[in-house]
């Protein structure tokens, strides 16, 4: 066991946008037809050479490529495979056909979008069915290989395994499983791995996440089948199995056996205890293991002697070592050194893409010559972490010690009698309508607010653009018949951010972007410390616009649970506990917005489901604070407050249970695309508060008809109570265009009125 050899450093995967994203500046550009075809694909590749060059100079051994994408690596993947759906394959050629598989085109929706494992990436959904032909295109990961090979530099070409790639893809039929092509895609994958190699690939990597997630012996069996018959070709690169966000479970020792030549292994956050079995099932002798030790999802510097420990561990267990982050660094921020505003002491405590490959070449040198080599490194990074543990930021004895007792988890009459009590205030109409709460983000308001932060704008005169922005989103509710108003939410960069940017404990970034969807970012806030809420976060902004209409206008706040998924959570305390700060704070601003006379307060969940734990086993825990913390937010009010809530994941079977343990009055949620399955399933789970199926996928710019609304509603209608059914959209507006939104508003208040007099 003493033969093993150190490796190199490497990672997975870069953030793909650029420092000033100018991918995204490149592609949006392109489609609104302002640049050419020619001129984005120059601008991606040099996007790519840079990244290459900052990588090498940085110390990486092996730098991977085919990990850069122009919208998503899912899709890719599909292209690679020539899994061209038939109405995407008549739209032009070449991007326009990519880019119309990624968002639809006239009249041809596009892939559906969903959640990346329990990431806030999401990744096109590949659509196979037993008609499906596969064929190759290779274009893409030989390109990204020669143009580096050109540059010196010979990259290891990063691939979505052929079991995740089916794994994750559907048959919109829903009448096949997808895993069933596997013998038909097999062959392809062969093909590419000769060509890699006839174009001078040493090594390969497939990536297989899905394997961290629970799976069937059948699957496990396809697994060992699969890379036997990979293994057994010729001509190929050595071939390394890639796996992140979750321990590998029984997939590990069909891994561990299987004659591929490496193996790259989480072992951060719930992924750590695969140490323990790699250890238990003797490791992985004459294998090379890409170890994960640096956690390449969250932004928390590194415990380097503590990685030190786990590689030590590590050794002994392979053939050879190398270290890596522990999955792309796809879903962190570029660089903290690009925040110019940030508490320097919190600065101290984080490591964005560029700080986390130092980290991983920092680890590579003490592995390969010993702790002394990088003492200085050593030194300076137990400061940090001290520094962390001791600091003022991170504990707040005030916020610690604030009592949560039981009566504070639940309302405190049944939701029966609050119903009464909010119908007497609120005489709604059966099937009231209302909209989820943003309206459309214009580039004026995102400019004003730009303007703003460069010192161009004055605090009133932005805040004079807000309210004119709320007054015309009041006046297009009430002239459209909408029940219950929303505010239109102008005044927020996003959902998160914006209380982030008010609440104690987090801190925000300017420049840290990461990537949701396509060419959209978000800049996830951190959450360094105790949370608390200096001072009320909304109230003004709802005051204000129920000062302009008599109909009920909702308040609306980001919950607890979303406010932790869509944020970098601290590391050293349980999820819980910093969810129960998170909820005390809202639990106050939902008091001020009663108190301020808001009947109506929604608070969205929407990340429920995505953060739902990857393994079954882990999920009872997330689901009994999740509940609690939303809970705690919410439940404070009066019987006569209407509490709403929202989620827009489908998907919502593993987490019926919870939903109804939330107790909100009203949830809304996402429905259209699956045409309102979702209702039966609140039927057959006795669902027993008030339910808005969405009735407009907003997801695309297509204005559903009134005879298509109708139909939903009296989908819904058939297999629910008419008179605890609401009427509203999918999800927010925000990313909607104003003719979209008044369209398909007039025709889901016609469509209301046609299936009320139903009733
Ligand atoms: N955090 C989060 N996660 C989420 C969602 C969400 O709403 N929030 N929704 C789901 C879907 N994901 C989404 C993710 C991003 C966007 C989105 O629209 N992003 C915008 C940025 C939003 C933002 O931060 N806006 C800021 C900054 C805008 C900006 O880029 N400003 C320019 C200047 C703009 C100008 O002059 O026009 C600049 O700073 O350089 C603002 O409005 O203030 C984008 O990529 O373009 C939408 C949906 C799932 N996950
Ligand atoms: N209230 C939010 C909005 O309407 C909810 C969005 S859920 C992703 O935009
Ligand atoms: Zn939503």
């Amino acid at each position: 066991m003493t033969s093993t050899n150190t490796g190199g450093a490497t990672v997975y995967g870069y953030p793909r946008q650029g420092a000033n994203r100018q991918l995204k500046k490149a592609t949006e550009a392109y489609w609104a037809g302002r640049t050419d075809a020619d001129t984005l694909l120059s601008a991606a590749r040099d996007l790519r050479l840079r990244r290459l060059v900052e990588l090498r100079d940085a110390g990486l051994d092996e730098i991977p490529s085919n990990d850069f994408s122009l919208y998503d690596h899912v899709l890719d993947t599909a292209w690679l495979v020539g899994a061209i759906p038939r109405r995407h394959a008549v739209v032009g050629e070449g991007l326009d056909r990519y880019f119309a598989m990624a968002r639809g085109a006239a009249d041809v929706p596009p892939l559906e979008m969903t959640k990346w494992f329990d990431t806030n990436y999401h990744y096109l959904v590949p659509e196979l069915g037993p008609d499906t032909e596969f064929t190759l295109d290779p274009t893409k990961p030989l390109t990204e290989f020669a143009e580096a090979l050109e540059h010196g530099i010979l990259t290891r070409p990063v691939v979505l395994g052929p079991i995740s790639f089916l794994l994750l893809a559907k048959d919109p039929t829903g009448t096949s499983e997808p895993l069933a092509l596997l013998d038909r895609l097999l062959p392809l994958y062969i093909d590419l791995l000769g060509q890699l190699r006839a174009a001078g690939a040493e090594w390969v990597q497939l990536d297989e996440p899905a394997l961290v997630t629970d799976q069937p012996a059948a699957v496990l069996e396809r697994v060992a089948e699969t890379y036997a018959a990979l293994a057994a070709e010729r001509v190929r690169p050595k071939i390394l199995v890639a796996s992140y966000f979750d321990r590998l479970g029984d997939a590990l020792p069909v891994l561990a056996d299987s004659p591929v030549e490496g193996l790259a292994i989480d072992f951060t956050g719930p992924a750590v205890a695969n140490l323990e079995h790699l250890a238990a099932i003797g490791g992985v002798p004459g294998k090379r293991l890409v170890a994960g030790v640096v956690n390449g999802r969250n932004i928390w510097a590194a415990d380097l002697a503590a990685a030190l420990t786990t590689l030590d561990t590590l050794y002994g267990l392979a053939g050879s070592l190398d270290v890596s982050a522990s999955c792309s660094l796809l879903h962190v921020p570029l660089d903290v050194t690009l925040e110019r505003d940030l508490h320097p002491e919190i600065a101290g405590w984080l490591a964005f893409a560029r700080q986390k490959v130092a980290e991983v070449v920092t680890l590579r040198v003490g592995l390969a010559e010993g702790r002394a080599a990088i003492a200085e490194a050593l030194g300076d990074n137990a400061d940090r972490l001290a520094s962390r543990v001791g600091s003022p930021i991170v504990r707040v004895p005030e916020v610690r010690d604030r009592a949560v007792t039981d009566a504070d988890l639940h309302r405190a009459s049944p939701y029966e009698k609050r119903r009464q009590a909010q119908q007497a205030r609120l005489a709604l109409p059966d099937l009231p309508t209302t909209t989820i709460g943003s309206f459309p983000q214009t580039s004026e308001l995102r400019k004003a607010r730009a303007e703003l932060r460069a010192g161009r704008l004055s605090d009133e005169a932005y805040e004079d653009a807000m309210r004119a922005e709320i007054r015309s989103v009041i006046a297009a509710q009430e002239e459209l018949g909408i029940d219950v108003l929303v505010h239109g939410e102008p005044e927020r960069n996003d959902m998160v951010q914006y209380f982030a940017e008010q609440l104690a404990g987090f801190v925000a970034t300017r420049h840290g972007w990461v990537q949701s969807y396509g060419t959209r970012y978000v800049r996830p806030p951190i959450i360094a410390g105790d949370v608390s809420r200096p001072a009320p976060m909304t109230v003004e902004w709802s005051t204000y616009a129920a000062s302009l209409t008599p109909r009920p206008v909702k308040g609306m706040l980001t919950g607890p649970v979303t406010m932790l998924a869509w944020s970098f959570v601290r590391d050293d305390q349980p999820e819980a506990e910093t969810a129960r700060q998170v909820a005390l704070a809202l639990r106050d601003e939902v008091a001020d917005l009663e108190s301020a006379g808001i009947a109506v307060i929604q608070v969205d969940e929407p990340a429920l489901r995505e953060t739902l734990p990857l393994r079954q086993a882990d999920r009872a825990a997330y689901l009994e604070w999740a509940v609690t913390s939303f809970t705690l937010a919410t439940s404070g009010v009066r019987d006569e407050t209407q509490i709403h809530t929202h989620m827009c994941y489908a998907e919502f079977g593993d987490v019926l249970q919870a939903i109804i343990d939330m107790d909100a009055d009203v949830i809304s949620l996402e429905a259209a695309r699956s045409n309102m399955a979702i209702v039966t399933d609140l039927t057959a789970a006795a669902y027993p508060n008030e339910v808005g199926p969405g009735v407009w996928d907003i997801h695309s710019p297509r204005v559903p008809s009134v005879e298509e609304i109708i139909g939903h509603l009296r989908t819904a209608t058939a297999s629910f109570p008419a008179n605890r059914l609401w009427v509203n959209p999918d999800c927010g507006l925000k990313t909607r265009g104003y003719p979209e939104v008044h369209a398909t508003l007039a025709n889901l208040v016609t469509a209301t009125a046609a299936v009320r007099s139903d009733h």
